[in-house]
């Protein structure tokens, strides 16, 4: 039976073949299908670094059904940004390409190397904004917030939204 993940994209170094992070990004992007089905994908924005990370980074994000559980899925992605060139560095340092589970419909996923829906993505503008260009109905299985709400509640006065 195959899921519906959600999934972040992001790079803010230069790929020796592709070229400049957004180069990156998009080259993600299409090698995801050999993943599974992707259904959607964002368009690519240019965000402040947030964190250790010293360079602007591309950003974007897709949907994709697929026949892998969330820990398959997770280890072919970290295979991928291994193929694209990313070594193990600094947890928020520089990098040529990180791609993240942010959500999956089966709801939570709790492991020792894997929590879905992702930890920290409510508070993360550089997630939101292209997941919401996407798929702006999917509720957090948390919160019971939509992407769009999470979206307007970061960069919205508190008090309105609560
Ligand atoms: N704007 C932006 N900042 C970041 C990003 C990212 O993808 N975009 N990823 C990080 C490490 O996961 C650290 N900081």
């Amino acid at each position: 039976m195959s899921s519906a993940y959600l999934i972040a994209v992001g790079s803010n170094r230069r790929h020796h073949l592709y070229g400049r992070p957004r180069h990156v990004v998009r080259a993600a992007l299409e090698e995801l299908a050999a993943l599974g089905t992707v259904s959607a994908r964002s368009p690519i924005i240019a965000s402040a670094p947030m964190g250790a990370a010293q360079r602007r980074f591309a950003n974007a994000a897709a949907v994709m059904d697929s026949e892998y559980d969330p820990p398959a899925l997770l280890a072919a992605l970290k295979r991928m940004e291994r193929q694209f060139g990313r070594r193990p560095g600094r947890r928020w340092g520089d990098r040529v390409l990180d791609l993240d589970i942010v959500l999956w419909d089966g709801g939570y996923w709790k492991g020792s190397a894997l929590s879905v829906p992702h930890p920290d993505f409510r508070d993360r503008a550089f997630v939101l904004g292209p997941a919401c260009a996407i798929a702006p109905g999917w509720r957090d299985p948390i919160s019971n917030l939509s992407l769009s709400h999470l979206n307007a509640r970061l960069t919205s006065p508190r008090a309105l939204l609560r």
